[in-house]
């Protein structure tokens, strides 16, 4: 059965919507884990990269002069319980950048992602990227996939920086804010209900992704429209 949907604007989820889990859990964490540390005490001195590890001490409760050790051991731990806190999201997408840029990291999509992708960008629709994944690791992981360097798809990535957490109401607004685009012109695709749910509280329209064999694939969307692949959906252009 297939979705219909009209909108300006398509903002799109990754891990589990454009992404199996496992390319961020197991490709993409396995790539950052080892290199944390040698990262951090490699590039103290970018102002990004201080400001995160601050970030982690004062989350964590560690004391102002906790060793890098100290901070790669939490970092290790938010990634063991995917906790998506923001400095490990900024220090993961520094690793994953200069990973992809090395051409030791390539995404892989969901087969239907990519046509379905290049068919609505053809037809005018703006794409957007709203993620936990931080800018640089969103954009850095479109530049090298299976299907080649998509980063002209997107006209706009956003994150838990730029807009705010995924699960609150004010990150989509902040967002429709900066596409100057009405709350109901703008569809959003999330295997995660709870990030359905804000942006729907937003005004936005939503669309659950739920794929088979991902961890929300038996979750309750309750009145979200629901799709297994972005070929059930029949998306309309708002001019
Ligand atoms: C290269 S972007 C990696 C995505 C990521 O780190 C992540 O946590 C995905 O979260 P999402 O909000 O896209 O489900
Ligand atoms: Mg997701």
């Amino acid at each position: 059965m297939s979705v219909r949907v009209a909108a300006r604007w398509v903002v799109l989820d990754i891990e589990g919507t454009l992404t199996a889990t496992s390319q961020v859990h197991v490709v993409l964490y396995d790539y950052a884990r080892p290199r944390l540390g040698p990262w951090i005490d490699k590039h103290l001195d970018d102002p990004v990269v201080a400001e995160a590890v601050a970030q982690v001490r004062a989350e964590a409760g560690l004391g102002t002069q906790a060793t890098t050790g100290e901070v790669v051991a939490v970092l290790h731990g938010w990634m063991d319980a995917d906790r998506k806190a923001t400095p490990l999201k900024t220090l993961q997408g520094l690793i994953w950048a200069d990973g992809y840029a090395r051409g030791e990291l390539t995404t892989d999509y969901f087969q239907d992602v990519v046509p379905a992708l290049r068919s609505w960008r053809a037809r005018e629709l703006g794409l957007a990227v709203f993620s936990s994944g931080s800018v640089a690791g969103q954009i850095a992981s479109f530049s090298n996939t299976t299907s080649g360097d998509l980063r002209g798809l997107f006209a706009h990535h956003f994150d838990t920086v730029n807009a705010g957490p995924k699960r609150e109401r004010g990150s989509y607004a902040a967002i429709a804010q900066r596409l100057r685009a009405d709350a109901g012109q703008i569809a959003f695709f999330s295997d995660v209900p709870a990030e359905l749910d804000a942006a729907a509280a937003a005004g936005w329209q939503t669309v659950g992704v739920a794929r088979g064999g991902e961890p929300f694939a038996d979750a309750d969307f309750g009145a979200h429209p629901v799709v297994s692949g972005f070929d059930q959906v029949e998306l309309g252009v708002i001019e």
